[in-house]
């Protein structure tokens, strides 16, 4: 059926503008199967990245003017929504905004809450949970997480003057942020040296004890629950969940790269450092919430390092409508098939980013103009990412504070540095920084 096909894929894209199977030579397509055989081993870290990265380049070489460019992996067909109007059209829908399949491995672990589920149900969380990140909570969060920052700085500092020379970034970045997040989310703070039954013990009594203060988000669920009725048990679980999951992979791998970023780069360190100086000068003052407006070039490169590791690299929808309504026309996406966002692939095009693998956070100076919607690393329309104020937030005011205290010198360069496509994406086999006062 498909010996190096140049035209549209007559069952699932009847009718479609611009929709065409791609050539023998970037995915060989098996008669039946599809693509899958020329997929690499996925045990092999970092390879899949690479092959995505090149064939949907080629892909979009040869048909990127075009629309979606459709392949089969196995019997599955892909849409990869690959062009800014087009991923508009997508995520700005009201009515396209469910999960596919793929998401369906998470359920047993995050259950149907806020990340996977559809319609009414993701409708009514979305709104609870909307509440819980006003500016004002959003104020009450920073102070939580300035006591954990500056409790991992003093750890760090202790380590350090113990002569220990070397860090793994990966590793600190995970404990930290889940620190935060559980600080945040929950209330109560890790003892990764606890005996379980010990700490749960404590931890239930802390829960308990914290319940008096006013914590932002579990407190929201409780109300929801006790109060109004609107949420049940295992809602309130679900959406405990996903917030320590979805809130806390994401912040360690954008702080993992961004420190190896502007770290490595000495004008970049140096120019952050500056802005460090003109908001605090000689004092060590504690960092307040305020501050972080005025740390616009610290901002800049946590963008400039989210463009280039997004951390949710891809993630994907299912179409409950088509043609989607995009500035350039309808387009028109089966039914049967799976869409792929890909995030990290947009982000890497000359078209969008001219020299778009080089670290340059100064693109993201006010003067600079582009199409809103080729920068995705949050999603974006009805769909996004809840957090995102929140990570900018801790994103901020973890670099802010390492940078401020200490050297580093990191082990292995950003280019050499494998990233693990995972559901959320790291440096393999971890980022090594050697790290003095
Ligand atoms: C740099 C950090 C982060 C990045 C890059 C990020 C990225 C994303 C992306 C791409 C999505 C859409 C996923 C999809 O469509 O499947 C998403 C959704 C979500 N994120 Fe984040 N996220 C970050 C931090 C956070 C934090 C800190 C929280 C919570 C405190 C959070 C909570 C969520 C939730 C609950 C959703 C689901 C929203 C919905 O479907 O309505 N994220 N995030």
């Amino acid at each position: 059926m498909q010996e190096n096909v140049d035209s549209d894929v007559f069952f699932f894209t009847k009718g479609m503008r611009g929709a065409r199977i791609v050539d023998s030579d970037i995915f060989p397509n098996h008669w039946l199967l599809g693509g899958i055989f020329d997929a690499p081993d996925p045990n092999q870290i970092g390879l899949f990245r690479t092959w995505e990265m090149r064939n949907m380049r080629l892909m979009q070489d040869r048909y990127g003017e075009k629309g979606p460019i459709y392949i089969f992996l196995g019997l599955t067909p892909f849409v990869f929504v690959h062009e800014a109007p087009c991923l508009e059209a997508l995520l700005r829908s009201q009515v396209n905004r469910e999960k596919n399949f793929g998401y369906d491995f998470l359920k047993p672990w995050l259950g149907d809450g806020v990340l996977i589920s559809a319609g009414k149900k993701w409708q009514h969380r979305r709104r609870n949970l909307n509440s819980a990140f006003h500016f004002n909570i959003l104020s009450s969060y920073f102070l939580m997480m300035r006591e954990i920052v500056d409790e991992y700085k003093e750890s760090l500092t202790k380590r350090v003057k113990e002569g220990i020379k070397e860090f793994e970034f990966h590793d600190e970045f995970n404990k930290l942020s889940l620190q935060i997040i559980n600080y945040t989310a929950m209330g109560f703070k890790l003892n990764y040296n606890d005996p379980l039954a010990e700490r749960y013990r404590k931890d239930v009594d802390k829960i308990k004890r914290s319940l008096r203060r006013a914590l932002p988000f579990l407190d929201n669920l409780l109300y929801s629950h006790f109060e109004q009725n609107e949420i049940d048990w295992e809602g309130v679980k679900e959406e405990m969940e996903v917030f320590m999951f979805a809130g806390h992979d994401t912040t360690t791998a954008t702080s993992v790269f961004a420190l190896q970023f502007i770290t490595e780069n000495k004008e970049v360190l140096a120019k952050v450092l500056k802005e460090q100086d003109s908001i605090y000068g000689d004092s060590d003052r504690a960092i307040e919430m305020e501050d972080l407006k005025s740390m616009t070039y610290l901002e800049q490169c946590i963008k400039e390092t989210l463009r280039l590791r997004a951390p949710v690299r891809e993630y994907f929808r299912k179409v409950n409508e088509s043609p989607l309504k995009s500035s350039e026309g309808d387009i028109h996406i089966s039914e049967t098939a799976s869409i792929s966002i890909n995030a990290d692939f947009i982000h890497h095009s000359e078209k969008h980013f001219p020299n778009a693998f080089t670290f340059n956070p100064s693109r993201w100076s006010s003067e600079e103009r582009r199409h809103p919607y080729a920068f995705i690393p949050f999603s974006a329309g009805p769909r996004n990412c809840i957090g995102q104020k929140f990570a900018m937030i801790e994103l901020k005011l973890v670099l802010a504070t390492l940078l401020r205290n200490f050297k580093f010198q990191p082990k292995i360069k950003s280019e050499d540095t494998i990233i693990a496509s995972d559901f959320i994406s790291s440096p393999w086999p971890g980022c090594w920084i050697s790290v003095t006062e």
